[in-house]
């Protein structure tokens, strides 16, 4: 991994005690982030779990929030909005969405694991307005033109 980008991160009060995210092996995208509350989701419901934490990311990047794949295999929990986009600017609570998609309560205990964020890099685009695009051999073919599963 190259060289680690620093990320302002506030504890809010329910925060305080809880392990910042952090990842869970040095080679890790994504640094796990746990729950600052003790809820349940009942199965087809959807919770936003508190995370206890404000940040501010630098300008030029944004966080990703995630699913686990463990949850999700085993529970069916998982991110309705994946990957969550935090923004730069954003000061609020980080919040992690999830969804149950499992036939059971999921149980979720303070401290527990809930979710992963990744760092990324974003580029912000600016429009240049056209009349005419260039042409391409894709032209406007998309959504399995170039052959799908059935060939399979
Ligand atoms: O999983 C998430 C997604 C978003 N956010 C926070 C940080 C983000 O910067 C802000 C706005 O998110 P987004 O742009 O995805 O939501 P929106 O529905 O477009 O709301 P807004 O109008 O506030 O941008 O909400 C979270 O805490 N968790
Ligand atoms: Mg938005």
């Amino acid at each position: 991994m190259g060289d680690k980008v620093g990320v302002r991160v506030k504890r809010l009060p329910n925060g305080v005690g809880l392990d910042l995210p952090h990842y869970a092996t040095s080679g890790a995208a994504g640094m796990d982030v746990v729950s600052a509350e003790t809820v349940s989701i009942a199965p087809g419901a959807r919770h936003a779990v508190a995370t206890g934490l404000a940040l501010a990311i630098p300008h030029g990047y944004e966080i990703q929030v995630r699913p686990r794949s463990g949850l999700a295999l085993k529970h069916g929990i998982t991110v309705p909005n994946t990957p969550g986009t935090i923004d730069s600017d954003y000061r609020g609570e980080l919040k992690v969405i999830l969804i149950n998609h499992g036939a059971e309560p999921f149980a979720i205990a303070r401290g527990d694991r809930v979710a992963q964020l990744v760092l990324a890099p974003v580029t912000q685009a600016e429009w240049n307005e056209v009349d005419e695009l260039d042409e391409t051999a894709r032209g406007a073919g998309g959504f399995g033109s170039t052959g799908g599963h059935e060939k399979l």
